[in-house]
């Protein structure tokens, strides 16, 4: 099938490179204190800039005098002469950086006898080159991430190769221990660094409005994600969680000492990783978001450098981070496929399209579900079920090369805690006093920009089955037989996950081409979606592993195995 999002990339790609150029000519005429100055006095469009962000144009003509510049490393350099307000216009376009559009539209589908539509497709599902020239990753280029195209990114698992890199950190400990300064990166004129009291309601709403406001939206800017309060309390404290790592940008504090607005925002969390065969203490970031009047003048270089500073001043050297813009280098590339369960509602609000030749009672009819789960035994998670879930998903995500390894306590935050209330579902199937499968799904409501409406999304979390096992005491079959087993009951669990969240007045269904997803997203109609995602270690090198589609992106049982850790 076809790829629109390869098409649109190549596309802003191209206009990348050249808003590039504007971007340099406009580092040397930003006027950072008058931007801070606009954000703290509340701008009335504030809240209500465009997708398109064209509405930054104006405040930021207007930058003329005075704060400092950074250059492509985000360090803060003396302001250099002012160039044309005009070129700034260009970079509006191209800019999405959205993590993965998920919150994108489902891939338009084409009628068969539709021969231009389908050769047009066809064209598009061939790889187009993604992001820009690895020289202009002027950033990324200084960070102990892999370059593009290392020997040791090139081989598969099972490759080898003499040139390969060693498997491992690619800064040893101490160097980044030496690197990490006491004090805070210099942040350009007229902004402070603070951290984000999730604790205290009034930061927590702060948090969630810049989000709601300028988070991840879909490459069309349609979408934007709406993640609730109660969802950023679970995200960002589980156990462990560290305030140091909630790091927020304001606009300076006024003279009477009242807090400046916040503006850009970054989080950290701690986690346990498996890579292959290395257990490593990591931190998971996530929620990069910039103001949209603050974009392209290089701040998210110097949120990043904040938060790897904190991160090495607490001994935690490797990070995971997944986005849907291509950085060097990813471990993998997955993508998003959607079922819908409110097809109707879909329609209405431009996320799912009406194919050509189809109609809207067939589209209804074709994603109608039973109102009942078949499975035996399905019921929802109790606490007292942690252990035996602990155990069944620990040996199940050992499968994967990456993966990630829970506590019970984090295991307890995760799916049946306080916190992951109204926003995590966990089932168990019990059968004699046995838990043999696991499953949950988390909610992540996305706004309808240009509709004022919302779409209720439940996206697809960690599960495991006995199924991908042999039964003790028995001989062990042969892989492709475990396998098929597996792939039968997984589309029997989801079929039912469908059921349950669609009475629970969910629209869509969202998964990606992790874990063993491919196994099942076909059977149980789930259809491509425009959005990727990438996974991405820093400061560790490792082969790159499968993401569960193949070279034309399409979802593929042949390349799983890969990724065993779900992103929020
Ligand atoms: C050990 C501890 C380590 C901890 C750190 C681990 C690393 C964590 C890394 C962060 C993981 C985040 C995970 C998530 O949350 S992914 C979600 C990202 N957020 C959004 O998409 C929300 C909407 N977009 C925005 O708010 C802005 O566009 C952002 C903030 C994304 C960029 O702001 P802006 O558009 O104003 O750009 P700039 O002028 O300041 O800076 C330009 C530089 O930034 C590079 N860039 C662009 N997008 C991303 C991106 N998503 N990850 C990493 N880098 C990114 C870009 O290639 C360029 O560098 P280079 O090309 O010149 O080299």
């Amino acid at each position: 099938m076809a790829d629109e999002v390869a098409g649109k990339a190549q596309v802003s790609s191209e206009l990348q490179l050249a808003s590039d150029l504007a971007d340099k000519a406009l580092d040397n005429s930003s006027n950072t204190k008058e931007a801070a100055d606009s954000l703290r006095n509340g701008a009335p469009e504030d809240d209500e800039v465009e997708a398109d962000g064209e509405e930054e144009d104006e405040d930021d003509e207007q930058a003329a005098e005075g704060g400092a510049e950074v250059g492509a490393d985000g360090i803060a350099k003396p302001k250099k002469k002012k160039k044309s307000k005009k070129k700034k216009k260009k970079k509006a376009v191209g800019d999405s950086d959205a993590k993965a559009a998920s919150t994108g539209t489902m891939q338009k589908p084409v009628a068969v006898n539709d021969i231009p539509a389908l050769l047009q497709q066809l064209a598009l599902s061939q790889p187009k080159k993604e992001g820009k020239a690895p020289e202009d990753y002027k950033f990324w280029n200084t960070q102990p991430v892999p370059k593009f195209k290392e020997p040791n990114l090139l081989q598969t698992t099972n490759g080898s190769s003499g040139e390969a890199l060693p498997e491992g950190a690619i800064l040893p400990d101490e160097v980044c221990r030496k690197a990490a300064k006491p004090e805070p990166e210099q942040l350009l004129g007229g902004f402070e660094w603070c951290l984000v009291d999730l604790e205290d309601e009034a930061e927590l709403q702060e948090l969630y409005e810049i989000l709601y406001n300028h988070y991840v939206e879909d490459t069309d800017g349609n979408f934007r994600f709406d993640y609730s309060k109660k969802f950023l309390a679970w995200a960002l404290k589980p156990p462990g969680w560290k305030k140091d790592w909630h790091i927020g940008v304001r606009t300076a504090s006024t003279e009477d000492g009242k807090k400046g607005k916040l503006v850009a925002f970054i989080a950290g969390t701690p986690a346990t990783l498996k890579v292959r065969s290395n257990t490593i203490k990591i931190v998971e970031i996530n929620f990069l978001t910039i103001h949209h009047k603050l974009r392209s003048k290089r701040l998210a270089p110097v949120l990043i450098k904040e938060v790897t500073r904190r991160c090495y001043l607490n001994g935690i050297y490797q990070a995971l981070y997944t986005a849907g813009t291509l950085l060097p280098t990813p471990v993998t590339t997955s993508r998003y496929y959607h079922r819908s369960l409110d097809w109707q509602h879909l329609y209405k609000n431009g996320f799912s399209h009406l194919p050509q030749g189809g109609s809207e009672i067939r589209q209804k009819y074709k994603y109608r579900l039973d109102s009942q789960t078949t499975t035996k035994g399905l019921r929802p998670m109790k606490k007292s079920d942690l252990p035996a879930v602990k155990d069944l998903l620990a040996r199940y995500l050992e499968r994967f090369s990456i993966r990630q390894s829970f506590d019970e306590a984090e295991l307890e935050h995760w799916l049946c805690s306080d916190a992951s209330k109204d926003v995590v579902w966990a089932f168990v199937v019990e059968q004699d006093g046995k838990i043999t499968d696991f499953m949950s799904y988390y909610v992540l409501e996305s706004t309808v920009l240009k509709q004022a409406s919302t779409i209720r999304a439940a996206y697809l979390y960690y599960y495991a089955s006995e199924s991908a096992f042999a039964t003790p005491g028995q001989p062990k079959p042969k892989a492709a037989v475990l396998q098929s087993q597996l792939q039968t009951r997984l589309q029997t669990l989801m079929h039912d996950i469908l059921i349950l969240a669609k009475k629970d007045n969910f629209h869509v269904f969202n998964a990606l081409t992790i874990l063993d997803n491919p196994l099942f997203l076909g059977e149980n109609k789930f259809e491509p979606g425009d959005g990727k995602l990438h996974f991405y270690l820093f400061n560790w090198r490792t082969a790159v592993v499968q993401g569960g589609v193949n070279d034309r992106f399409v979802v593929d049982e042949g390349k799983m195995g890969g990724v065993g850790v779900v992103m929020l």
